[in-house]
């Protein structure tokens, strides 16, 4: 996932080595992400006290200027060196996250005009850690339902194989659109086990009412995301895994029409990748489940126990066992 968004980021002629370093560097920076938010409120208080743990966050930072800004720096280049290209020699560029900023240019008076190098640092770092571990872990949840339910992952396999033509090597993106029952497992991932379980912070503007609570001007407002997903006055029998519910009528996730669920947030502060974070989940799961046969491992059940890291993961990591579907695998 993060060689994927890596790309995304950076464009697509990152080498190996490359992508390694920023998964390990971005790993430990979102491992730490709890830390940092601790500084946010005490900033004082924190440089005396927690002055390990500081350290270590500026050593994190350090380490990704190390591998970010040098990333950044051959963007810059490449759309200097393409300002002098024609249209027929730049057939093979892809745009990236990093040129979209490069390009980003504020209005005249604004004090600064353009972002800075560290400024599209931060941007890559918010883009890869709210992108990665969120998506591998909607991935991992939907496979362990596949497992624990061989039935529904039987049903996928049927759905995809009416679809995908012979002599085809996988499932591609635009067959994704005749999958409704792909797009309904992937929904019901999301709505029985959200990535994350609290929105990010949110102020209010001014002093609100909200049944009959007053949430005072600049108060913190965080939304209980899993428990709006888990309401049984919105969701028959909530808990249980059942793609069927998300089959009777296009569902709408940004929540526009009514708010059922919100994995992704709604509203303008809405998760920006969530295209994306679709897009990956829908394609992942049915080119895994048109190639492989997932299976519990023999005389394991599938633990659906969860636990707290930057995302709501499994406490015991799927374990399976995968069979080729067909020879050439
Ligand atoms: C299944 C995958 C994903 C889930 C469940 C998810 C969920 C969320 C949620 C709940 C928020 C906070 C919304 C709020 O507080 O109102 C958020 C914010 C955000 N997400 Fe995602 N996300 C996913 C994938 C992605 C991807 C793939 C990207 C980009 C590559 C991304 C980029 C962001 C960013 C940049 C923010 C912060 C937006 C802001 O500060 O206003 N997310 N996401």
């Amino acid at each position: 996932m993060y060689s994927l968004l890596a790309q995304l980021c950076f464009g697509d002629k990152l080498s190996q080595k490359q992508m390694e370093e920023i998964e390990e560097v971005e790993h430990r920076a979102t491992l730490h992400l709890s830390n940092i938010s601790i500084f946010d409120f005490w900033k004082s208080f924190s440089k005396i006290v927690l002055r390990k743990r500081r350290a270590w966050s500026l050593k994190i930072r350090k380490d990704q200027e190390d591998v970010f800004i040098p990333l950044i720096r051959e963007r810059k280049k490449l759309k200097e060196e393409r300002s002098t290209k024609s249209n027929m020699e730049d057939q093979d560029y892809v745009l990236s996250y990093v040129d979209t900023l490069l390009d980003l240019r504020f209005p005249a008076n604004h004090d600064k005009i353009q972002l800075t190098e560290r400024d599209i640092l931060s941007l890559c770092n918010e883009f890869l850690s709210a992108g990665a571990g969120t998506t591998t872990t909607a991935l991992e949840w939907i496979l362990a339902n596949l497992v624990k339910y061989p039935e529904i992952q039987e049903k996928l396999f049927m759905e995809i194989k009416g679809v995908v033509r012979d002599g085809d090597q996988g499932v591609k993106e635009d067959d994704l659109q005749e999958m409704p029952y792909l797009k309904a497992i992937i929904l019901e991932g999301l709505r029985r086990h959200p990535p994350t379980h609290v929105s990010l912070p949110h102020a209010v503007t001014e002093d609100t009412t909200l049944n009959e609570y007053l949430v005072p001007k600049q108060g913190t407002v965080v939304f209980m995301l899993a428990d709006i997903g888990w309401d049984p006055n919105s969701w028959e029998d909530p808990m249980a895994f059942k793609p069927e519910r998300f089959l009777s009528s296009s569902f709408d996730i940004t929540g526009s029409r009514e708010i059922k669920m919100m994995p992704f947030g709604v509203g303008r502060r809405m998760c920006p990748g969530y295209g994306l974070a679709m897009l990956i989940l829908e394609y992942f799961v049915a080119n895994l489940i048109w190639s492989f046969e997932w299976k519990a491992v023999d005389g394991d059940g599938v633990d659906l126990s969860e636990k707290q890291e930057f995302t709501m993961v499994m406490k015991n990591p799927l374990q399976v066992q995968i069979s080729p579907r067909w020879k050439n695998n």
